[in-house]
């Protein structure tokens, strides 16, 4: 599923990344480290919003440099701050778009973001300005707008931060209930119980790579040194 060969990457002039290889084909992968650490630099990786500066990353076989496009298409990713994400005013224009620009029927579209808000505990959001919602809504706004879309596999960016108790079960459950691969990068260690792999960052290396009991004591041992 992403395959990673002799990866770096730099930001800024600066290296934030270096020696990745990795071969990842679990269905549910998470991402811990501190701040700073080098997680959202991973995730963005992996949908080729960040492209590597020495090495190669893959994805569904597909080279993120090469395919930058087909890459995007297959992985859906969700930003920390759902207002780099939601473009419309109104929430169902915002979850039509995509589908839209992939040249999805009309009708087709209507009953597939009804579907969705749905799933979201949203009916009846359709018409709501999406300025208007609450931090935590428009994260599960800026979340359906990407299931909506059907990816291949779901990469999220510590998509649970503004959400209270309630709505980080429903954005489990629905990213559960997508039935797609995902990769997790989060400080909420709760929320990486089960999962099959988890990665520890550290100053932009991977620190421990193994299942999640071993990889969080790894993840306190570094936090607590
Ligand atoms: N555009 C940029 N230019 C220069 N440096 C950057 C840029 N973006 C991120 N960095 C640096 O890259 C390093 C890794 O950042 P990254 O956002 O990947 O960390 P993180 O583990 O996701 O952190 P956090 O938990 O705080 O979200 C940090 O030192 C950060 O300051």
């Amino acid at each position: 599923m992403i395959e990673l060969s002799g990866v770096a990457v730099e930001r800024g002039g600066r290296q934030v990344l270096r020696g990745l290889d990795l071969h990842l084909v679990e269905p549910r992968i998470g991402i811990v480290g501190a701040n700073g650490s080098g997680k959202s630099s991973f995730a963005r990786l992996l949908n080729g919003l960040l492209l590597p500066s020495a090495g190669r990353v893959r994805v569904f076989g597909l080279d993120t440099i090469a395919d930058t496009k087909a890459v995007r298409r297959s992985v859906g990713f969700l930003f920390q701050n759902p207002d780099h994400q939601i473009v419309y005013p109104s929430v169902a224009e915002d979850l039509a778009f995509g589908l839209r620009n992939r040249g999805v029927p009309k009708p087709e579209i209507a009953a597939r973001v009804a579907a969705m808000l749905d799933r979201f505990g949203l009916s009846g959001f359709e018409d709501r300005l999406t300025h208007e919602l609450s931090g935590g809504e428009r994260q599960l706004v800026a979340l359906a707008g990407i299931l909506v879309l059907e990816p291949r596999l779901l990469v999220l960016d510590e998509p649970t931060t503004l959400l209270d108790r309630r709505n980080t079960r429903r954005v489990m459950a629905a990213v559960e209930a997508a039935g797609r691969p995902i990769v997790l990068a989060t400080h909420d260690l709760a929320l990486l119980d089960g999962f099959d792999r988890v990665l520890v960052f550290d100053g932009g290396r991977l620190a421990c790579d193994a299942g999640p009991a071993e990889a969080l004591a790894a993840y306190r041992r570094l936090a607590d040194a």
